[in-house]
């Protein structure tokens, strides 16, 4: 165990005082979370959130709005520094050799800005030759990769101006250029057209099948009963559930267990000036 540090390259402590004392990390898993925390202000975001994907698993985190899949993701990945917890990616302790850690991992942050004045072609170039990639190599895959995202015909076209699906596909594009082993996305499809949605998820289904690691967030039970071969369920900052999606839904579908686990359905009978 380490002592939280102001400085985000190292080590943080796994147990906040009065908390259970949480188990070992799963050094096989592609990623392995470990009670983490994260407090803003008043608000308790994630409440010693502990996770282990394992490799080569389609893995979805799903829960209501304000449950802390941001927050969980944004500490997995090196984007936001844990009050408490630790995160090992393939073994490595991610907050104690970030550098190292993050060659390894591809992110599609939710809600990041990106250098929208750069255009398509641009931005993922840039995110080749930011990893420290020789320019023929990225000049290559930045073309397979605005092609595989149907943008080759905007790729000349400021990110500013794109859509907010075309947005979310060329930074899923930046996200894959350095050919990482672990990929976390968050919301992936949100804003995506169907086709455009259906391409991702062979993409995605590819590179499950040549080994790497997926983690997606999202809301549409549906698409992570049939895409996802595990899946965890956060709320109110805690896991309530986390495995096989056969296992956590058990015999229902994921939306009726989701809902089942989470609560909050409410047959109301308020906002009656809307029924006139
Ligand atoms: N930077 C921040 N400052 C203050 N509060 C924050 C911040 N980021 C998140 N929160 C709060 O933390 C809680 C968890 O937010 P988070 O964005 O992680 O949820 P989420 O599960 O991703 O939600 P959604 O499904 O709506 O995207 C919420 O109560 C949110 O208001």
């Amino acid at each position: 165990m380490h002592e939280a540090q102001d400085d985000g390259a190292r080590a943080v402590s796994t147990t906040p005082e009065g908390s259970p004392t949480v188990a070992p990390p799963d050094l096989g898993a592609a990623l392995s979370v470990r009670g983490l925390w994260k407090r803003f202000g008043d608000t308790v975001a994630v409440q010693g959130a502990s996770l282990d994907v394992p490799a080569g698993s389609f893995y979805g985190l799903v829960g209501p709005n304000g449950a802390g899949k941001t927050t969980t993701l944004s500490m997995a990945t090196g984007l936001l520094r844990p009050d408490h917890g630790s995160v090992h990616v393939l073994g490595e302790d991610l907050w104690a050799s970030p550098d190292a850690v993050k060659r390894r991992l591809g992110v599609l942050p939710d809600g990041v800005r990106l250098f929208d004045r750069l255009t398509g072609r641009e931005l993922v170039t840039y995110a080749g030759l930011l990893r420290g990639m020789d320019r023929a190599t990225v000049v290559e895959r930045t073309d397979e990769l605005l092609e595989a995202f149907d943008l080759t015909g905007d790729a000349g076209k400021l990110v500013v101006d794109y859509s907010a699906g075309m947005t979310k596909k060329i930074a899923l594009a930046s996200a894959l250029i350095h050919a990482p082993r672990v990929l976390v996305l968050d919301e992936p499809f949100e804003a995506v057209d169907p086709v455009s949605a259906a391409n991702i998820r062979d993409i995605l289904r590819n590179f499950v099948a040549s080994g790497g690691t997926v983690v997606v967030s999202s809301h549409v039970m549906d698409l992570v009963q049939r895409m996802c071969d595990h899946v965890a369920v956060v709320a109110n900052g805690f896991v309530l559930a986390q495995g096989t999606v056969d296992d956590v839904r058990s015999g229902s579908s994921l939306e009726d267990r989701f809902v089942e686990l989470v609560g909050g359905r409410q047959v109301s009978e308020g906002l009656q000036w809307l029924r006139s």
